[in-house]
């Protein structure tokens, strides 16, 4: 054995022990909270509240069970020698025994831990050494050390490959996996920044986005208590992507975070998606005003009001009606609930105005009775009191008017409810829209679409809600039935650059405190998207209240992979910097095929990658209009297949693009497609390009 081995293998053996102190105390951890779940879920709840307490109380255990669970595989991985000798080792968690002064293991997103994450040789943070461990289940298998403070190595240190080339070697799963033992200086710093507002970070392809963001929201959960309470709401483009990332926060022992996309969110399932040019419309901040005003134009129109109390009916001033509209929407509340504080208004106008039609009613009695007779009615009235000893007689009969019981009568009136519903109707978010959207009706035009565009917005009564349709039922709601329930203390948004101002607003109601995580890259915007910075994305709802970050070193797409989709970059985001990448790969190739020999050449592709590369994952990206085409030719056996409108955010080891040209010409901003399906890749790239048949038969 060589000395360099004999050094590690005795390292190794040293962490080995280490860590199996540590794993005996979190068995025990684990251990005693499973067996305090079971005596509270044994103990006897003696009524309701009770029950309730016991409820909450086994919610929480279990919840930490959860959480212990899901952070075991991997639980230790790193180490720091500080320059006087104290040692910490860093885990996906905290353990710490009474006895101890020091922990036993310290959370990766505890303060303690940041020189592990951040220090340099440049500046070492206090630290000697930093130590990379590398576990199968609980045995160490390899350790890897890096010296911080320029001394050389001695016995006990193991200079040797970065954990996190081992990292980036590693085969792709098809899912996400944790960086939090290889989390970068550049990355670190916004996962653990302090700032509890909005942080935007912005970077190439494969720059660790989704890792900063994910592993952000583990941080909010441990620093910011506040927010956490609230909850953690990650947001993402689609199912599938939501499918790619699911594993990465349970394995941080993070369980609690809700993991959505825009529809989900909503509680929505749409039944059709529209063209892109309707989407993009659809996502319109002036149809947030436009629905506004369509609300609005169902509260009490200007004009006198009749409405029948009794057998009467009593005429309403247009002033009354309108002043009762007026004080109802300055209420704040959202229209259905605002209907109430109409609705008494609307009383105490009728209220106000039967006293005064019964007043005259009596005056003109008196008036009749004093002409026909000759007697003043109220004076022989009050006269006759007087003999009888009484002083304090009403003046008049309008006095006798009990304006509270007939205010409370009104109010439980059915007619009375009825003139209300006439006035001012119970709405649902879907009659606000259809109202906006439907041929026949007559909504409020909003004034920034030409009539093109207003007849591309319009549907048929009987039309399925569409993807895009979601946002603005959501903006409806809230119109009608006030702010959603369920809010955030803190939102991460992937692929963030996708948001329409319509859906912007949806997620800015859920998090009331503003305090949001946003990663994106305008390069790779689909057709909705009409922003081109952040700047103008956000601007509508949080001005320039947000912190931008920039990543700038790929960890997935190869060099190589990055020089070829140059010169689409200058065309789609012109005056952009090119990233660099800490891979290198082979050269990307372009096999060119006939039309229909496509399926073909596909398939010979694959099973070669398959023979040269068992076991790697390739994802084969398509125009959406080929999907059909070829998942029924079986490509799914051989690889992922994935449209290329989903391709956001995915990975594979291998990357077989379909006809650049088909997924250029698919849909608006086809180019924006392309690059993301090109930088899909870790490893190799092969373009599979269909000219059209003319120029193969010349
Ligand atoms: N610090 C790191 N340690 C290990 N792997 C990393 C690290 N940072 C990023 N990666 C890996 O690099 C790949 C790309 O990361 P990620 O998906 O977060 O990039 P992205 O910027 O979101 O990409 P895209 O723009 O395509 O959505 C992933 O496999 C991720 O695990």
């Amino acid at each position: 054995m060589s000395q360099i081995n004999e050094v590690a293998a005795r390292e190794v053996e040293s962490e080995r022990l280490q860590v199996s102190v540590i794993g005996e105390l979190f068995d025990e951890r684990l251990t005693g909270t499973r067996e305090q779940l079971a005596r509270v879920l044994a103990s006897p709840a003696d009524g309701a509240s009770e029950t309730y307490e016991r409820e909450v109380a086994a919610g929480r255990l279990a919840g930490e069970i959860r959480r212990l669970e899901g952070a075991e595989d991997g639980l230790v991985f790193g180490r720091i020698d500080l320059a006087d000798g104290t040692v910490l080792r860093i885990g996906r968690l905290g353990l710490h025994r009474d006895a101890d002064e020091l922990p036993v293991l310290v959370d990766w997103r505890a303060e303690a831990a940041r020189p592990f994450y951040e220090a340099t040789p440049v500046h070492p943070m206090g630290l000697r050494r930093r130590r990379h461990l590398r576990l199968t289940g609980r045995t160490v298998e390899a350790v890897s050390d890096e010296l911080l403070d320029g001394s050389s190595p001695t016995g006990q240190d193991v200079v040797g490959d970065g954990p996190l080339a081992a990292a980036l070697q590693a085969r792709r799963t098809g899912r996400m996996g944790t960086a939090v033992a290889t989390l970068q200086a550049e990355q670190d710093a916004i996962v653990r920044s302090p700032h509890r507002g909005v942080t935007v970070v912005q970077g190439g392809p494969g720059t660790g986005k989704t890792v900063v963001a994910l592993h952000r929201a583990a941080y909010v959960l441990y620093a910011f208590p506040k927010a956490s309470e609230r909850g953690v709401l990650v947001l993402g483009p689609n199912a599938r992507f939501l499918d790619y990332i699911c594993q990465v926060l349970p394995s941080l022992g993070e369980n609690d975070v809700v993991l959505a996309t825009c529809e989900e969110l909503a509680g929505i399932v749409p039944g059709a998606a529209d063209p892109y040019e309707v989407a993009r419309l659809k996502g319109s901040g002036a149809l947030a005003d436009a629905l506004a005003a369509v609300v609005r134009s169902r509260q009490a129109p200007d004009g006198d009001f009749d409405v029948r109390v009794g057998q009467e009916w009593i005429r309403l001033p247009g002033g009354d009606v309108a002043q009762a509209r007026e004080s109802a929407r300055t209420s704040g509340l959202a229209h259905n609930r605002a209907r109430q504080v109409f609705k008494e208004l609307l009383v105490d106008a009728l209220v106000r105005e039967l006293a005064r039609s019964g007043a005259e009613a009596l005056e003109r009695i008196d008036a009749e009775v004093a002409q026909l007779t000759g007697l003043d009615l109220d004076k022989a009235a009050a006269a006759d009191l007087r003999r009888l000893g009484i002083d304090d007689a009403p003046a008049s009969g309008a006095d006798e008017f009990d304006a509270d019981a007939v205010r409370a009568d009104l109010l439980d009136d059915v007619l009375i409810d009825r003139a209300v519903e006439d006035l001012w109707p119970r709405l649902t978010p879907g009659d606000v829209v259809r109202a906006l959207l439907t041929d026949g009706d007559e909504p409020p035009h909003p004034v920034q679409f030409t009539d093109d565009q207003w007849a591309l917005l319009r549907r048929t009564p009987d039309a399925p809600w569409t993807d895009a349709d979601v946002p603005l039922l959501d903006e409806a709601a809230s119109l009608v039935d006030g702010p959603p329930e369920q809010v955030f203390g803190h939102v991460v948004v992937d692929e963030a650059q996708e948001l329409t101002v319509m859906q912007w607003r949806m997620i800015v109601r859920r998090c009331p405190g503003r305090s949001m995580t946003l990663v994106g890259d305008f390069a790779q915007a689909g057709p909705a998207t009409v922003a081109r910075d952040w700047q103008e994305a956000l601007g509508p709802h949080l001005g320039r209240r947000f912190d931008l970050r920039t990543l700038t070193v790929s960890y997935r797409t190869t060099q190589e992979i990055l020089a070829t989709t140059e010169d689409l970059l200058a065309r789609i985001a012109p005056g952009r910097p090119p990233i660099r990448s800490i891979r290198r790969g082979e050269p990307p190739r372009t096999v060119a095929t006939a039309p229909d020999a496509l399926v073909t050449t596909l398939l010979r592709e694959l099973r070669e990658q398959g023979a040269a590369h068992p076991g790697e994952l390739t994802g084969v990206i398509c125009a959406d209009d080929r999907m059909e085409q070829l998942a029924a030719a079986g490509i799914e056996r051989h690889a992922r297949l994935v449209p290329a409108s989903q391709a956001r955010g995915l990975e594979f080891d291998a990357a077989v693009v379909i006809d650049p040209d088909g997924i250029t010409a698919a849909r608006p901003g086809g180019e924006r497609d392309l690059y993301v399906a090109l930088t899909r890749a870790t490893k190799r790239l092969c373009t599979i390009t269909v000219p059209p048949a003319v120029e193969i038969t010349r």
